[in-house]
């Protein structure tokens, strides 16, 4: 493919050489570039791309694109520079790979918590009205039933597009992804067609990069510069001002507590397999019963009924799916003991996440609340010792432990979420080991008490330093006890 026509509608300057050069592949990882391959440099948070021209050239690459002067001994080597590295690499995966994006419906899902949860159960309803779906998520990617690893919650652009391109080819319907804040300010979903835009919540988290909660507002707000429909959330104060801002041009508002909104749930039950409510639509009202507990599945089942609708699927089928199968993996997953005590592994990881699942826990709780779990290293430090007071405030015994440290000291960890749980003067213990402190939980409870493990969910790894090595929560849970 010529780089010409791939850089066609952009801005950028020749440095040397000519457009007219043939490029067989795109890679902004020196590592992964082969004969004939164009190199994006990228000014990265960790390292900079323009460090690795020579070995890109040495590895074969025959045009480079970077951000700053560089100079080069050989004069066949193309040489364009751009203002935006992010966006070019975005702008010509997307020529690369023929605008795969404007072959499918696409749904985007973002929010600080909920998006998994939401992408998945959208999945479900698009699979049961007999479309072939693509999914991109925290858990894996998925074309139809063919399952894909990922790293990310959103692959980068070029990744994405090519994932996108893999979609095309197996004729998929739909796609539905989660768009992380992160993708959003590295411009990793940059040209991707979006048909629908979902705003879940805005609660606290990745202060760590976005440094204040209206730059991380923000960067949510630009999913909704590029969809064309979206589907919002009023309960939550940031769902006006997307509202107040977003270009989409048809919007489906829902709620728990405002009767105007489009989607309006009432009449909500919980219990521990799950939960029950009245929806109201266009004047009618249905009955949906989904399998997981909690207000919090309520808001991702309002999401996913809005965005359903909104790629035409009729309410009676999409209130028939939820009902079938809305457990996700991780979130809210309940395992009996033969004892009768309960253990829940949850994925909640953010203040708000954690006081959902525990408030939920709260409406049905018999016994005793044991909360075990920790914070991840090289994250927002500002949640530890917020979650530390979520956790001791509802838990008549909170296990403090550890989550994923990776370059981080665990014990200093344990010390930050510590500061918020001591003013509680409630029974508490530290134990780094996540394993004995999963086992010390279960332990201690007896019939009826239920014991909280989050933080990990679907995870079956923890990080420690740069190594990754197998934990799974549900697996230790499991050989730890006999189940009912
Ligand atoms: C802040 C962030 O997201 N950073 C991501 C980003 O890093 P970066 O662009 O700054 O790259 P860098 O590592 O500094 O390297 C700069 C450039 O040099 C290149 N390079 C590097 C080494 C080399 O030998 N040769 C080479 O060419 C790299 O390919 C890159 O182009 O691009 C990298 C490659 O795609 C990612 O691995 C990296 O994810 C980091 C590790 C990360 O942990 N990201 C998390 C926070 C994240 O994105 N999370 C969200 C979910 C959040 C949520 O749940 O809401 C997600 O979407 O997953
Ligand atoms: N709508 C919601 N509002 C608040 N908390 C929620 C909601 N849905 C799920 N949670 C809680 O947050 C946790 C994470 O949920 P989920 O994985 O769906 O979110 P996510 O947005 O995909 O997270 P991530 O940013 O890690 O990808 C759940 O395990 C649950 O505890
Ligand atoms: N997507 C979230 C996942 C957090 C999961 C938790 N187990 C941790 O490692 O902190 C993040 O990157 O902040
Ligand atoms: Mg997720």
């Amino acid at each position: 493919m010529k780089l010409a026509g791939l850089l066609e509608n952009h801005t950028y300057e020749i440095i040397q050489g000519t457009l007219n050069v043939n490029i067989k592949s795109i890679h902004h990882d020196s590592r992964c570039v082969d004969e004939g391959a164009l190199f994006i440099c990228i000014e990265g948070y960790e390292s900079d791309g323009h460090q690795y021209i020579h070995s890109a050239i040495k590895q074969g690459a025959v045009a480079i694109i970077v951000t700053k002067e560089i100079t080069i001994e050989d004069p066949d080597i193309l040489i364009v520079k751009v203002k935006d590295a992010r966006e070019t690499l975005a702008h010509l995966a997307t020529r690369y790979y023929n605008r795969p994006t404007s072959q499918f419906g696409l749904i985007g899902v973002t929010g600080t918590n909920g998006k998994t949860s939401t992408v998945n159960l959208i999945e479900r309803i698009l699979r049961y009205s007999n479309k072939k779906t693509g999914l991109i998520g925290t858990i894996e990617n998925k074309i139809d039933d063919l399952v894909i690893p990922t790293e990310h919650t959103t692959p980068d652009a070029l990744e994405l597009q090519q994932l996108f391109a893999k979609m095309v080819e197996a004729n998929v319907n739909d796609v539905v992804m989660e768009v992380s804040s992160h993708a959003l300010d590295l411009k990793r979903v940059w040209g991707a067609e979006f048909d629908i835009a979902v705003f879940t919540n805005l609660t606290l988290d990745h202060l760590d990069y976005h440094k204040t909660m209206e730059a991380y507002r923000d960067a949510k707000l630009k999913l909704f510069m590029m969809a064309d429909d979206a589907v919002i959330n009023i309960d939550d104060p940031v769902g006006a001002y997307i509202i107040e801002n977003t270009t989409s041009e048809r919007l489906l508002t829902y709620s728990c507590l405002n009767h105007e909104a489009d989607l309006y749930a009432g009449d909500i039950h919980i219990d521990i397999r799950g939960t029950h409510f009245l929806l109201n639509y266009e004047g009618k009202t249905y009955k949906v019963d989904i399998q997981t507990p909690g207000r919090f599945s309520v808001y991702n089942a309002l999401a996913a009924i809005g965005a359903t609708l909104l790629r035409g699927v009729e309410i009676e089928k999409i209130v028939e799916a939820l009902g079938k199968d809305s457990i996700i993996e991780g979130r809210f997953e309940v395992i009996k003991s033969e004892s009768g005590y309960y253990a829940i592994v949850d994925y909640a990881h953010a203040p708000d996440g954690l006081e959902n699942v525990l408030k939920t826990i709260q409406e049905f709780a018999k016994g005793r609340v044991i909360t075990v779990f920790g914070c991840g290293g090289d994250r927002d430090k500002s949640k530890r010792p917020i979650m530390g007071r979520i956790a001791a405030s509802y838990s008549d015994y909170t296990v403090i432990t550890s989550d994923n440290p990776r370059t981080e000291n665990p014990q200093t960890i344990m010390d930050e979420v510590e500061v918020g749980v001591i003013p509680l003067k409630k029974p508490y213990v530290r134990i780094e080991n996540r394993i004995d402190a999963i086992k010390h939980g279960l332990d201690s409870a007896q019939k009826d008490d239920i014991v909280l493990v989050a933080g990990k969910g679907h995870e079956d790894y923890q990080i420690i330093g740069k190594t990754k090595i197998h934990m799974d929560d549900k697996e230790i849970i499991r050989s730890h006890i006999q189940e009912a």
